[in-house]
This record gives C-alpha cells, structure tokens and sequence, in this order.
C-alpha cells in the first residue's frame, strides 16, 4: 500500500513501479465510494464532492522532494477528475495529452529523477455547474532555461531535443538538417543521451499525436520542431578570433548556416549579432566586438530565450485549445504540482528559486493546518494545549524582507554595474549572518536552513541569471527575421519592455522579484480555495522499487511537518462543523426530532444518541469539533439511513408510476378501441357504399336467373306431369282389368298379412309392389296439378267474365255514341232535307210572285237548325237561276255530311271491332272514341258555320222568304 492518511494530509510514497492500483475499476470503485481506503482518487473525489455540495473551489497541492512523485499523482488525480466529470470526453482528453506536451518541453532527466519536471505548473480544471469539465487553464513558473545550454554530469537537457533527433520522420530531419544527439554540443556536455528504459522515438511519436489533439497544426508544430533545431544549432555555432584582441566572429559553417535557416534569416545576419554589440553613446551608436566569452554568452542567451519563449508559447496554445467559455468559469479543482525541494552538491540561482517556493508552499500548508486550525480553537472557546511546529515564517522573511532580504539585496546588486558574483556573496554574508536561517560559507557561498534541510548555494551566476538580460541587437534580430515564432517572441520580449514599471526610478523586474511576485498571486489564489494536501515521499536515493531507506523517508516526514502533522490530528479535532452544518447533516438521524429546536441541542442530541463520548468532541461557540474517527460512525449511519430513504423512495415511487402507467395505459387501450371503432365503422360504412351497388347488381341478375331456373323447372314438371298423366290414362284405360286384380291381390294380401302369419314378409312385400306406390303418388300429384290447373282455370275464367263485362261496358258506351250519332246525323239531314226543300219552296214562289226575295240569316243555334229540313221546294221561280249556285252549296254540304258521316260511322266500327279483337291491344279504344268525337266537334263547328254562310249567303241575294219559310224557321226555333 503506497498511500496512508496523517490528518488531513495524504502520504504518496513513490513505488517506482507499476503498482497497478490506477485502472478503470479503480476510479470506478472510488466513484461509487464502495472503498474508502487513502488514495490519490479518493483525495480528488473528496474535493470533487465538496466542490459540488459547497460550490467552493478546491486544490490540490502536491509537494515533495524531487522524484518524489509529484508529477505522477497529478496526473493521476486529473485522470480521476477527468473521469467524473469527463463531460463530452474530448475536453478531458485534451487536458490528458497536455502532460505528455509539457513534460517533453519542460522535464528533464536529473540526478534525482529521469523525468524531472524543471518548472511549476499549476493546472486549473473548471467545471459546470452539472459537475461537466467545461475547460482547463495552465500556469506555468519559472522554466529552468539554463538546463538549455548548461549540463551538469548525469543529466539531460530537455527531452525534446533528444526525441526530435531520434524520432523526427526523414522529410523533417532533410528540412531541418537534423543530426544525432550525440553531435550538437548542447547535448553532449553531459556523458548521458539516453534514459534507461525509455524510447525517445516513441515519445517523439506521442508527442506529435498529443500536438494533434490538442489542436496544434501541422504547419505550427513544424515551425515549433524548427526552433528546437534552431537552438541545438546555435550551441555547435564557434567561433574564432579575427584580431590581436581576441575579438571574435562566428565560423562559417554548416552550424551557422543551419541555425540561419531555421531562424529565418542570413549566416551573415547571424554572425553580426553574435559578434558585435551596439553600444549607444548620446546620439552616436557604436558597434562593440565582442570576445569569445561575450560571444559565447550571447549565444547561449538566444539559445535560452528562443527556447524559454517557445515553452511559454506553446503553453499559450495548450490553453487556447483547451479554453472555456466565462460564463462556465467559477468553480475550479486546481492542482499544484510545483518542483521539488532540491538540494545538489552545487546549488546555483535555480535551486534556490525552487526552494523557495518550496518553503512558500510550506508556508501554505503551516498556516492553514496549524496556525488557523490552532488560532481558530482559542477564538471559538476551546480549550487547547498549543501543539508547536516548525514555523518557516522567518526563513521565508530571509528571503522576502525588505530591504534586508536576499532578494532584494540581490536585486540591488544586480543593478550596480560593477557588482560581481562575490559582491554579491559579501553582501548577503553581511546583512544576513544575524539571522539563524543563513550561514555565510566560503568565497561565493552562503548556506539557507530551508525546512527540509540546509542547501549550499553558489552564487556564481545568480547576478546575471537574475539579470536575465538580454543584447537588445538580439531581440532585434530576431523581430527582422523571416520565421514567424522569431518574430513573435521578439515582439513580445519588446512589448514586456515596454510596460511600465512601478516607478521610472525602479528598473526592469528582475527574474528573482519576478518570482517571488508569482508565487504571491499563486499562493492568494490557493488561498480562496479548499486545499487537500498531498505529501510525496521519495523511498530511496537510488529510484528503485522495493528498497525502503528508513532514515530517507523520516528525514522527510520530519520537515515537511507530517510528525506535527500526526500530533495534531490526534491532540486535535481535525473535523470541525458550524452547529447549524452538523445539525443539518445529522439531525434527521434524531429517534425523536420534535424535542429540540435550536442547531446547538440538535447537534448535542445526535452526538448523545450515538454515543460519541464527551472527551471525543468539543462545543465550540460556533462550531463543534471532533477528534478523528468520530464522525466516520455518524457519516455511516447518514449513508446507512439515507440508502433506507432512497429504497423507501424508490419503491414508492416506483410503485407509484406503475400505478399510473397502469391507469394510463386504461386509459390509452379505451381511447384506442374507441378509434379503432369508429375507424372500422368509417371503413365499413365506405366498404358498404362500395359493395351496396354491386350487391343490388347481383341480386338482381341471381333473381333473374332463378326465375329462369324457376320457370324452366315449372315447365319441366309441367310436361313431365302431362306425360305422367298421359301415361297414366293410357295404364288406366289398358290395365283396368289388371288393377282389379292388383286392388284384389293387395286386399288379399292385407287379409293374408293380417290372418296369415305364416306367409313369409319377403311375400307380403311382393304383394304390395311397387307400382301401386308408384301410381298412388302419381294419382296424387296428378290430383295436385289438377286441383292447380283448375285454379289457374277458374283465374282465367274470372278475368275472361271481367273483360267480358268490360266488352259489353264499352259496346254499351259505343252503342249510345252511335245512336246519339245516329240522332245528330238524323236531324243534320233533316235539317238539310228541310232546307232544301223550302228553298225549292221558295224558288217556286218567287217565280210566281216574281220579286226577289232577299236571303234570311239564320238562327246561330246549327243544331236547333239541323232539326228540321229547309223546305227548298217553296223557293220563288224568279231567283231559282241565281239560286243554282246557292243550291250547289248546299248540295255539296249535303255530300260532305255524307261523306263524313260515312267516315265517322266507320271509324267508330272499326274502334268497335278492335276492342273486340284485341282487348290488349295497344290501342286505347277510349283514348281513339275521344279523339274521334274531338274530332267530331270541330268537324260540327266548322260545318255548321259553313252552314250558316251558305244561309247568309242565300238571304243576301234577296231571296225573302215569305211566312211560310219564316214560320218553318221559327217552327225550327220553338222545336228546339
Ligand atoms: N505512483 C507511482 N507509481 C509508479 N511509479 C511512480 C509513481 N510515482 C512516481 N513514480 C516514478 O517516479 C518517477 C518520478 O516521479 P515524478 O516525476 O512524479 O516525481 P516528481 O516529484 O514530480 O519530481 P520532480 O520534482 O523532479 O518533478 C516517475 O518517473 C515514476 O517512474
């Protein structure tokens, strides 16, 4: 087990070997906290948990010695975070592959670790309010730029470079004319190019893929890859001396030319920045050559910048691809993972910045485990025995105060021109020897009691690396050549210039107050979050597995106060809640909740009621404190009575949507059948439409054929039944004789079968054959028909007397029209008869009297004048010629009355006769009376005004009749 509990803190102890305790069932065991045991995941969930219950943000701050294993359990503790709350999973991938970026450009192998990280970083993951991973921020503190261009024995540079030589594809290595390692002088300052156990090919291949998914193209990668050559160029750049003076310039050579080509810009260019320094005088700009060591320094300090701004750099674009939206910023898990506490045999300006932001995280860790925890007991009335701990507040004043601190006594010197390394070393001996943290050592050296134990520095160098100047002929350079990255870092190296410092007075930030600044805000910010502490301890010297050096890990235990640490959690009451937080969390688990009111008595109640004994907690005025271990019972018990309130509820509320699923799906089925009703009524009623007229169709030509089928059936039977019948007549009039003697055998046969028992059953049978059954039932059919056709015999008669009845009717109706007829036709001719002969009358009489006598009109009423005839014999002599034609007339009238009488009279017979013939005939003889008789009337009308004419006619001509006439007219008129 690599991981235990001290408090609050957790103990890592690096295994140097796969422990196999980080997989997937690992992270998920701690998720679904089914394991409680000390872990990096459980640290993480801890603080994923707060973060979400107290929506404060959290950090994780990893400290330790180099190699301890800081890196490592960072990453591990993002890989958790990056698991629970993985949102959409790229953003927590990205946020992975960082690591594998950032370790290439900013670790190194060192004598204490393979893979030591050579700046601090801390990354912040921020999350949604859901608990999602909404994106990701990395902060990143003081690169050790000098590993660049200066090795000590053992070590690497940074592992970038030996990856690009190794793993770099063919097509790079011919743009970038790359070598191997072992031929670029940077390199090979140390004996050590390779790391034991680790392919710098493959990680090269890694590195690109990570490139790729955090979104840095190809284009900007190559460009990125370019400066790396650039800087191992530069350091195989030499140089040679042109003069007496030893002034120098760069050798023409492949190297130069190379690191030309990949800055952008000409050997020639290169050579004079490198060589020469301008220096300004007034108004007048002089160029300085330089020496070999003033061209070796400027050298290395292009190395370092363009390496140092490509780090910074690419930070810049890892923060860009894994960047959050505002609104999404607010809570936040930071982790800290900041180089380890080193101490070299030669400690230069790095180690001591390293150091001391060691004893600043320490600082961290000291004020909010002992001195709040402590302070805060005596504030809330506890009573409290003050537990005493190594306090580093005045070893970071030795460093910090002003204007005595070794900060800004190095500042100081470093801004008299004059000042040297031992100026500088004489200087802190001088103001400092009083303070118990320092001890001044021989020549350059000086000695710091740091918390983990002392460290010798070397001040050699710590005036220029604090200095961190840099030729502005090189920053010029750089903005004039054609690469892009140059440009940009030269911009911003400028625009950093540019800004204003504090006063005019103050100069340029150096890199030690720089730091110290950094690390201020770094530590503000840790302050506004919950931290959860995390100790790496290195097991052995010799990073191997298994080998557990005792004294090692005690030495570390013992400064980085873990033993105070122990003391005062046990003394202590690490869990520490406000009434009201404990009363809220526990008091639901009160048997009787009613009784209390008030936070304070609730929490005391729950306390009492689990039995948690007095000396184990302590009631504070505003919280209530408890030693460890206690509230794990009350904690299990919460989770215990909580999981019984979640399977009460589940059940409930499963019963619950059963129940109305089941009235829902009632409710749904009866809707349904309502539908499929009322669409099936919908179908069938359009089905029937359709069918209905097809249907009548049918049964119109199925009836039509059974009627046909009917009536060939009848008439089948019919003549079926004549035959039988006709055959039965013809049997009747042969086998009379033959019948009797059947009849009588049948009777002697009914007698035998009724007397004779003896006669065999076979034998009656025979006697009763079958034509007598055959004949019976033909009788009775026959009788049938019979009784049928006399049926349809007496319908037939019945409709006959009907039309005969009818007949007669109509010959009635004729014969009255006929002697009406007759009667008209009758007194027509005697009217005519009449008028004839006295126009004969008169014609003889005016022959006698010889006047004219002037023609009469007569009576309109024809008919009143048919009834007579006109005496035509009495028409006078005189006017008979005249009359001729009248007489004409009249005769002809005569002969068309005739004529027409004769039509008339035939017509009426005919209709007669038709009646009589055809009484279903088509011609209606009613129909043709009326029309006859219509016809009739005209004919009368017409000539009976005819008849008047010819008399007006008459009586114009003066043919007068004399009394005679005139009393036969009026005879005329009174008969009528
Ligand atoms: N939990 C672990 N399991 C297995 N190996 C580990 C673990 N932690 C650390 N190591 C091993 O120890 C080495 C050093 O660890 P790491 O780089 O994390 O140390 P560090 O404290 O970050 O050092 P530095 O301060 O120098 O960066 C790793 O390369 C790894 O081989």
């Amino acid at each position: 087990m690599i991981y235990s509990k001290a408090g609050l803190v957790l103990i890592a102890v690096n295994p140097y070997k796969d422990v196999q305790i980080y997989g997937e069932e690992f992270v998920t065991s701690y998720r679904q906290k089914a394991t409680d045991n000390p872990h990096v995941f459980a640290t993480a969930d801890t603080a994923y948990n707060e973060m979400m219950n107290d929506g404060i943000s959290q950090s994780i701050i990893i400290s330790g010695e180099s190699g301890a294993g800081k890196t490592e359990t960072a990453k591990m503790a993002m890989r958790y975070l990056a698991a629970l709350g993985g949102g959409n999973g790229r953003i927590g991938r990205k946020i992975l592959e960082t690591h594998c970026i950032l370790e290439a450009f900013g670790n190194a192998k060192t004598s204490k670790n393979d893979n030591s990280s050579r700046f601090g970083k801390l990354t912040e993951i921020y999350f949604t309010e859901t608990g999602k991973i909404s994106g990701a921020k990395i902060q990143t503190f003081l690169l050790e730029k000098s590993r660049v261009v200066q090795l000590a024995a053992g070590e690497r540079s940074y592992h970038i470079f030996y990856q690009l030589c190794v793993g770099a594809p063919p097509t790079l290595r011919e743009k970038m004319n790359l070598k191997m390692a072992s031929e670029y002088n940077y390199l090979i300052q140390s004996d050590s190019l390779v790391i034991n156990g680790v392919d710098d090919a493959k990680k090269f291949q890694k590195l690109v893929e990570a490139l790729d998914i955090v979104q840095m193209c190809k284009e900007e990668q190559e460009q990125a890859f370019a400066m790396i050559a650039a800087v191992l160029w530069l350091g195989n750049i030499s140089f040679q001396s042109i003069d007496n003076e030893h002034y120098v310039e760069a050798s023409a050579d492949e190297a130069l030319t190379s690191a030309a080509r990949l800055m952008g810009c000409t050997p020639h260019e290169l050579n004079q920045v490198l060589s020469t320094h301008r220096v300004q005088a007034g108004k007048d700009i002089f160029v300085k050559k330089l020496t070999l060591q003033q061209a070796i320094d400027s050298r290395d300090a292009l190395a370092k910048f363009i390496y140092a701004s490509l780090f910074d750099w690419l930070v810049e674009q890892i923060n860009k691809s894994l960047g959050v939206h505002k609104k999404y910023i607010g809570r936040s898990i930071s982790i800290l993972d900041i180089y380890g506490f080193e101490s070299f045999k030669k400690n230069s300006f790095e180690q001591f910045c390293i150091n001391y932001a060691n004893e600043r995280l320490q600082q961290h860790f000291n004020r909010y485990l002992f001195k709040l925890g402590q302070e805060e007991y005596g504030l809330d009335g506890i009573d409290w025995t003050k537990v005493d701990f190594e306090d580093n507040q005045e070893c970071l004043d030795l460093f910090e105060k002003k204007p005595l601190g070794i900060f800004s006594l190095l500042d100081e010197e470093s801004n008299f021109p004059n000042s040297t390394d031992f100026t500088l070393a004489n200087k802190l001996k001088q103001h400092l020897h009083s303070s118990s943290y320092f001890k001044g050592d021989r020549g350059r050296a000086f000695s710091v009691r740091h918390f983990a134990g002392e460290v010798l520095y070397d001040t050699n160098g710590f005036l220029e690396k604090n200095r961190d100047s840099l030729n502005s002929d090189l920053v010029q350079h750089l903005s004039s050549c054609n690469s892009e990255l140059p440009r940009l870092f030269a911009k911003k190296r400028i625009n950093q210039s540019l800004k204003p410092t504090i006063s005019s007075d103050t100069p340029k930030q150096s890199v030690g107050t720089n730091f110290k600044g950094q690390l201020f805000k770094l530590m503000h910010q840790l302050e506004n979050t919950k931290p959860h502490f995390i100790r790496c301890i290195k097991p052995n010297c010799k990073q191997l597995p298994d080998m557990y050096e005792e004294e090692l890990v005690l030495q570390q235990l013992r400064y980085c106060g873990i033993l105070e640490v122990v003391k005062i959690s046990r003394a202590g009451y690490p869990t520490r809640m406000t009434h009201l937080e404990f009363a809220e969390r526990y008091g639901f688990l009160l048997l009787e909740t009613n009784a209390y009111q008030d936070p304070l008595s609730i929490s005391v109640a729950v306390l009492k009621q689990f039995n948690v004994l007095p000396d184990m907690y302590r009631v504070g005025y505003t919280k209530l404190y408890l030693r460890t271990g206690q509230i794990g019972a009350l904690e299990d018990r919460r989770k215990q009575v909580l999981q019984g309130v979640i399977q009460v509820q589940k059940y409930f509320r499963g019963h619950r949507a059963r129940r109305l699923f089941h009235e829902f799906n009632k409710g749904a089925k009866t809707i349904q059948s309502f539908v499929c009703g009322e669409n099936i009524r919908r179908k069938y009623a359009i089905e029937a439409n359709r069918c209905s007229s097809y249907a009548s169709h049918l049964l119109d030509e199925q009836l039509a054929s059974v009627i046909y089928l009917q009536s060939v059936i009848r008439g089948w039977l019919a003549r079926r039944d004549f035959n039988n019948m006709h055959n039965l007549k013809q049997l009747n009039l042969e086998s009379v004789k033959c019948r009797r003697k059947v009849g009588r055998k049948i009777s002697e046969a009914k007698v035998f079968a009724t007397l004779d028992t003896d006669m065999p059953h076979e034998q009656q049978i025979q006697v009763v054959p079958s034509v007598m059954v055959e004949l019976q039932r033909k009788v009775l059919k026959a009788e049938a028909i019979l009784g049928q056709k006399e049926q349809e015999n007496a319908t037939l008669r019945e409709q006959l007397q009907q039309y005969e009845a009818r007949q007669l009717e109509y010959e009635a109706k004729m014969k009255s029209m006929e002697d009406m007829w007759q009667k008209q036709m009758a007194s027509l001719q005697t009217s005519l008869a009449a008028a004839r002969k006295s126009l004969a009358a008169d014609s003889n009489a005016g022959q006698r009297r010889g006047d004219v006598v002037s023609p009469r009109y007569y009576d309109s009423e024809d008919n009143v004048s048919m009834g007579s005839r006109t005496p035509v014999g009495n028409m006078p002599d005189v006017v008979r010629g005249r009359e001729n034609g009248s007489l004409n007339a009249v005769g002809n009238l005569l002969k068309e009355f005739e004529q027409r009488r004769q039509t008339f009279d035939d017509d009426a017979k005919s209709l007669a006769e038709i009646r009589m013939a055809q009484p279903t005939s088509n011609v209606n003889p009613d129909d043709e009376f009326r029309r006859l008789k219509c016809r009739f009337e005209t004919w009368k009308k017409e000539y009976k005004l005819r008849l008047k004419e010819t008399k007006a006619r008459l009586h114009k001509r003066g043919y007068e009749s004399d009394k005679t006439r005139r009393k036969w007219w009026e005879k005329l008129g009174s008969r009528s």
